[in-house]
């Protein structure tokens, strides 16, 4: 039994909070949602810090709450690693001793992560000796992800990690985490209110809103739902996980291959092999029913309607498919009504502009 598996009732005197999840055992899954969705109750529910009625938690093999069962795991028992907005370091310890602390209550038994290894996935080996109030904001939340990470715990939760930081220190960390879940089958589950952090890291996306889990499901396909706010957004964007499979040295441009065709990318950093994230905004999709010719635009991919919405005054929603990957075109009223939109319809997007997500 590799997954997660959470379920039970918060209620607070002016707030409620519903969920019935199973997710995964592996991989990232952030909790999504608005300001007050119940996303930190839901992952402190998690942890133990709040007792939902009617609770089930399962973390892969261990039961950590049935209330049928009468079972209630304290946090302090729970092999988890929690990760606040703010880094929590102790002030008087340098980071060799925060990183220490954390791993004082852990049987070396069952240690499948070493110290060494949390140092080296965070970066943090040249920090060793420094005083907390030496680091930066980043620095400081790369150890605290390592301290919670050598506690070698069957899942991470963090709640909003990022949030503290600027964008450029965010940028740093992101790679980071990236690596965490590429390199190690821990779970994640992140909490986090801004959508560019989610679609950067996460491979599911629990949607909550006041109280309730609105949709869950892949993070490519959550974005594109047009029976979810997330594609009407002002920065609505698909996102492709593409394969780097060819360079062309003379135009330094990389070929990558997904499911829906390839997209060519400039650039000299991509190695091949290497599969790398992108993300396409709407507004950077423009449609055609005839294959462009002529045209300065690389990236023409054939796809088909799936469905449209109005979104704002005169503009619409296009979800389309690639075969298999969902992509959004924003357009308007009238060139969907000239071009004849429908669901089912054969179009070709073509794709202005492309963001590497790093
Ligand atoms: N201890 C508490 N007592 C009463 N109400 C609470 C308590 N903790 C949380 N709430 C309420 O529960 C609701 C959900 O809070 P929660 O912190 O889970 O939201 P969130 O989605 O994480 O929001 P944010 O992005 O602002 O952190 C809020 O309306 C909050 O006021």
């Amino acid at each position: 039994m590799n997954s997660l598996f959470f379920k039970g009732k918060v209620s607070y005197p002016d707030y409620e909070l519903n969920f019935d999840l199973s997710l995964p055992g592996s991989g990232i899954t952030a909790l999504f949602g608005a300001s007050g969705a119940g996303k930190s109750t839901l992952l402190r529910a998690v942890a133990g810090l709040v007792k939902p009625a009617d609770g089930i938690i399962r973390v892969k093999e261990e039961t950590w709450q049935h209330d049928n069962e009468k079972i209630f795991i304290p946090t302090y028992k729970r092999s988890l690693g929690f990760v606040f907005q703010d880094a929590r370091l102790f002030s008087h310890l340098n980071v060799a001793d925060n990183l220490l602390f954390g791993m004082k209550r852990i049987k070396t038994a069952r240690k499948n992560i070493s110290l060494e290894k949390a140092i080296d996935l965070l970066g943090i080996g040249h920090l060793t000796d420094r005083m907390p109030d030496t680091l930066s904001g980043g620095e400081k939340q790369r150890v605290s992800i390592a301290r919670a990470l050598a506690t070698d715990p069957e899942i991470m939760l963090m709640d909003e990690p990022l949030a503290a930081l600027d964008m450029k220190r965010k940028s740093e960390i992101l790679p980071y985490l990236q690596r965490l879940n590429d390199e190690l089958h821990i779970p994640i589950l992140y909490v986090s209110h801004a959508l560019d952090e989610v679609s950067a890291l996460a491979d599911l996306l629990v949607l909550l809103e006041k109280g309730k889990v609105v949709a869950s499901g892949k993070t490519g396909e959550m974005l594109t739902r047009l029976d979810l706010p997330l594609a009407f957004y002002d920065t609505a964007s698909a996102i492709i996980d593409g394969k780097v499979i060819a360079k062309d040295p003379e135009f330094c441009l990389n070929t990558l291959s997904f499911s829906g065709g390839f997209i060519q990318l400039p650039g000299e950093r991509f190695k091949p092999g290497q599969t790398v994230r992108l993300r396409i905004q709407a507004r950077d999709v423009s449609l055609a029913t005839e294959k462009p010719a002529n045209t300065s635009i690389l990236n023409i991919l054939e796809t088909t309607v799936v469905n449209l919405s109005n979104d704002s005054e005169g503009e619409v929603m296009v979800e389309l498919d690639a075969k298999g990957t969902r992509l959004l075109s924003r357009i308007t009223s009238k060139s969907a009504s000239l071009l004849k939109l429908v669901k089912g319809k054969p179009i070709y997007a073509q794709v202005k502009g492309i963001a590497v997500i790093e």
